[in-house]
């Protein structure tokens, strides 16, 4: 049969029933085109103001840069004073190569199989409205929890977070929240397992500059910018050999256990004859919490000497805290999440995120972050093509929620909060 194409209701893995409103509010979510580099954040913005008037609740705009403003919509907690649940997600998407994808990026198609396609349907707009619906579930069955929790809905995730987390977490604002735990978003999951992160790699972005003698591209001028950049090529990418090595002979190593080092751009050059002044070469590398980064910096800048006289490098992302989340059972937040999601017989895999979400600057900021996005049995798709998640799956995830949030809004005072 075709697919689903027009309108929030029917499809094929549901024929015949009329579909959740849930998903339909997915699916309608996906469509706002909150894609870089242009994100429609108005109509974000337009859509967070209806959803805390459906619910009831308090909503808060801080426009933390012009024109990135921070939401948050706040259930307050029958004991108000002691420290808050933060659900934390972002509201802007990735951009698409619409010709590699087999819909609309932003129609939100359901197919026969009841699979959603949209950019951001795994990053990170099912969470989103996972978060909504277990709140709108909770208050409906007329639940109160001790514990305030909020719903914080960010710009620019995608972009580095400079214009939204990142300023935001310093705010004052952000300190009224007194925030004790957050959720932010982790990864899918193809087995029946459900992946968590209790810390991620360092992103740092770096471009270094060769600079060398220019001349005619005749001659066999000395001391040239492209010998030098291919030292310093050869010294990354040797590493990220030995690195990639490392996680593909060890049997207990992930992804978010090694460094990774990728060549993302190389510029120089003005013409075929003339040999540049100089070169620039960047790399995207992200590393574990548990690599000495002023180490890392020391080896960054000795293979810099290797490679020949003058060479400069700066960064464009220089991440330095390594703070990560306790998951022991005496942590109080981690125990209330694991037993939750045990009760549920789901397995947990503990992992360090390969990338890196808001969640890094809640961890700086001291506080304990889990990042957890409720999709087992689901390829890993973000920022792919056709990235896509089931509904069944999706509205598993809501159920998932309500019963975390019981639990977290509900954790015992601890010392020093009362
Ligand atoms: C390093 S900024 C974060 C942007 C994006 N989430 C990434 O991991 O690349
Ligand atoms: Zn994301
Ligand atoms: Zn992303």
């Amino acid at each position: 049969m075709l697919p689903d194409q027009d309108g929030p209701s029917g499809g094929g893995g549901t024929q015949g029933v009329k579909e959740d409103p849930a998903v339909s509010l997915f699916r309608e979510y996906l469509q706002l085109k909150t894609v870089h580099p242009e994100p429609d954040y108005d109509a974000a913005l337009k859509f967070l103001t209806r959803i805390s008037e459906e619910l009831g609740l308090p909503m808060k705009k801080i426009e933390v840069c012009p024109g990135r403003v921070v939401t948050i919509i706040t259930w307050t907690g029958t004991n108000p004073a002691v420290k808050s649940v933060l659900l934390n997600s972002h509201t802007d998407v990735v951009p698409v190569y619409q010709e590699h994808w087999k819909y609309d990026a932003f129609a939100a198609v359901k197919d026969a199989e009841g699979n959603i396609y949209g950019r951001g349907s795994q990053d990170m707009k099912s969470v989103t409205i996972q978060y909504i619906e277990a709140i709108r579930r909770l208050k409906a069955a007329g639940k109160r929890f001790p514990r305030t929790i909020h719903l914080s809905f960010v710009p620019d995730e995608e972009v580095g977070g400079h214009k939204g987390m990142e300023t935001f977490i310093n705010h004052p604002e952000f300190q009224k929240l007194n925030v004790g735990f957050a959720l932010d978003e982790g990864l899918a999951n193809p087995t029946e397992a459900f992946t968590v992160f209790y810390g991620e790699r360092n992103p740092w972005w770096i471009t270094i500059r060769c600079p060398g003698s220019p001349g005619h591209g005749s001659r066999f001028v000395e001391n040239t910018a492209a010998e030098k950049l291919r030292r310093i090529i050869n010294s990354f990418l040797d590493f990220r050999a030995s690195e990639k090595q490392r996680l593909d002979t060890s049997e207990c190593f992930t992804l978010g256990d090694v460094t990774t080092v990728n060549m993302t751009m190389v510029n120089g050059g003005v013409a075929y004859n003339v040999i540049p002044a100089e070169m620039d070469v960047s790399f995207d590398m992200r590393i574990p919490p548990t690599v000495n980064l002023q180490e890392f910096e020391e080896q960054i800048k000795a293979w810099c000497a290797e490679a020949g006289e003058g060479i400069t490098y700066k960064f464009a992302q220089k991440f330095m805290h390594q703070n990560t989340t306790s998951t022991e059972d005496s942590d109080p937040w981690w125990n209330a999440f694991s037993s939750t999601c045990k009760a549920m017989n789901m397995t947990l895999q503990k992992e360090i995120f390969p990338a890196a979400t808001d969640s890094r600057f809640i961890r700086a900021a001291g506080l304990p972050a889990i990042g957890f996005s409720p999709m087992n049995c689901t390829p890993i798709l973000l920022h792919d093509h056709n990235e896509f998640l089931n509904e069944g799956v999706f509205l598993r995830g809501i159920t998932v929620y309500e019963r975390l949030l019981l639990t977290l809004a509900s954790v015992a005072p601890q010392k020093g909060e009362e």
